[in-house]
């Protein structure tokens, strides 16, 4: 009844409790959120339905430990290694309450539209340009991600790649994998003394702050927002600046129309001579056609790019021209490391994550709490316990229009609501109640008075 529109609420109460709760979402794990440390013990854990009804779609191979919360849920988890095109999706999604996905499912309004039953979307990963966050915000569907588990293996990552540019080290072993000793000493650097400046001062860009001030770096960094410098970095004003006095130039942005072709033929023109480029962000932050351009004409003396426009869906797939026009200039280049997006592919990166973006889902799915939601309103009320056995709690994801909450008092009113909380996001506002002494037709009755106020997005009751 409540959670989405076709499933049934489970009356059997007892067998109910006895597939929950798991281990995993009231103990805390190495990776847990401060919000699960606080879910009391006696925590009453919140399901509308038989558990086993919950399907989740898991694509591109999504880790174990975010698989097996949502096993131990009881919740059907499909898992593919692979992300599956637009079309693929449509068909699959229909089904589908909860979905995971990482960098490359791309979640459009076409896609969200056919996911008639979709509640929630976990991004297993730190971006989510991946999704249509506002058409899903308008249908009601939470979307969570993990914002930071994997920026130290972005950090490090980058922190040995400029070692590598500046040793031509890819060039190198390649040689030596043809069988052609090559020992050269000319254009190579140490990294001791030179300045690194980073695009993005964020979550990433600060962290490898702090590692290239170890390696005895000078640290630079551009960002549009003023940010504390850590240590002795120092933030300049422009891009401009930036790209002046930058030996090796790394990019930590988010994938934004501001930040489309921000590294582009003009920009390579203000590097100094002989500096490196970083790209671990998104494929769209630099154009790939100016680097080239740029590295054959030696400006830029050698360049990393983990991320492309377009990237296929899974291993083993071609990376060439049909892809990407200029894929097959790109290989031909020398000091060019190409990765195939693994800036956060480490195994610590990816228990965190899995554990992180599981536990959110289940929390969303099983108690409402939108803590860490990146697209709607952050509500979250105190979870019930065992010691309040007939409360059900009442979430109404609802147009942001006048007159609404009056509305739902009207309908919620009548019972004794114990604790409530609503927020806004832009044009769309979440509405949490616990009401304590509340049966079965209650249960259905407030559903279907809430489902048929005009500013309805979606209803759930969960008890
Ligand atoms: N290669 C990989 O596997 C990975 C790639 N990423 C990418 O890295 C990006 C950055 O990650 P975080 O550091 O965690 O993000 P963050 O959100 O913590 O930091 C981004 C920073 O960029 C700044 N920014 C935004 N627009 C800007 C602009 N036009 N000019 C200058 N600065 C601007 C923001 O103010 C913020 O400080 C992610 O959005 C994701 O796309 C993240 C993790 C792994
Ligand atoms: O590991 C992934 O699939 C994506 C990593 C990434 O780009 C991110 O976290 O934003």
């Amino acid at each position: 009844m409540s959670i989405a529109r076709d499933i049934r609420p489970r009356q059997d109460d007892a067998a109910f409790l006895a597939t929950s709760p798991s281990a995993s979402f009231n103990s805390p794990s190495s990776h847990s959120s401060v919000l699960n440390r606080t879910i009391p013990i006696n925590a009453k854990p919140l399901k509308p339905f038989a558990t086993e009804d919950i399907k989740v779609l898991l694509l591109e191979n999504v880790n174990q430990t975010g698989r097996e919360i949502l096993s131990q849920q009881g919740y059907q988890v499909e898992f593919l290694k692979s992300s599956l095109s637009e079309d693929q999706l449509i068909e699959k999604i229909r089904d589908v309450h909860v979905i995971g996905i990482r960098s490359k499912t791309k979640l459009t309004a076409r896609v969200l539209k056919e996911a008639k039953n979709l509640i929630v979307i976990g991004c297993f990963c730190i971006g989510t340009n991946q999704v249509d966050l506002q058409y899903a915000a308008d249908q009601g569907i939470a979307v969570f991600n993990s914002p930071f588990s994997n920026s130290r293996s972005v950090a490090e990552l980058v922190i040995g790649e400029m070692v590598m540019l500046a040793r031509q080290l890819g060039d190198r072993s390649n040689e030596m994998h043809a069988g052609t000793w090559n020992k050269v000493s000319n254009g190579c650097w140490e990294i001791r003394g030179k300045t690194i400046g980073i695009i993005g001062y964020g979550h990433i860009g600060a962290q490898l702050s702090v590692l290239a001030e170890a390696m005895g770096m000078s640290v630079i960094y551009y960002d549009v927002l003023n940010i504390m410098s850590l240590g002795t970095a120092r933030q300049v004003k422009t891009l401009d600046d930036l790209l002046a006095e930058a030996d090796f130039i790394t990019c930590h942005v988010p994938e934004i129309p501001e930040t489309k072709g921000m590294i582009g033929q003009k920009q390579f023109e203000k590097m100094k001579k002989g500096s490196y480029l970083i790209n671990a962000s998104r494929g769209t932050v630099v154009d790939i056609p100016a680097l080239i351009d740029a590295m054959r004409s030696g400006k830029v003396a050698g360049a990393a790019l983990d991320v492309y426009p377009n990237e296929p869906a899974g291993n083993g797939d071609y990376f060439n021209n049909d892809l990407n026009t200029f894929s097959a200039d790109l290989r031909s280049l020398k000091n060019l490391i190409i990765t195939p997006h693994i800036g956060g592919s480490t195994e610590e990166a990816q228990k965190a994550i899995g554990v992180e973006v599981a536990q959110a889902l289940v929390r969303y799915a099983n108690e409402g709490s939108t803590l860490g939601a990146v697209n709607l309103p952050e509500v979250v009320l105190r979870s019930l316990t065992m010691d309040e056995p007939d409360h059900a709690r009442v979430i109404y994801i609802h147009k942001n229009i006048p007159g609404v909450l009056r509305k739902v008092n009207e309908i919620i009113g009548d019972h004794n609501v114990d604790k409530q909380m609503t927020d806004s996001r832009g044009d769309v506002a979440y509405l949490m109640a616990d009401i304590s002494n509340v049966d079965a037709a209650t249960i259905k009755d407030l559903y279907t008075r809430l489902e048929s106020l005009p500013s309805r997005i979606m209803t759930r009751v969960l008890y």
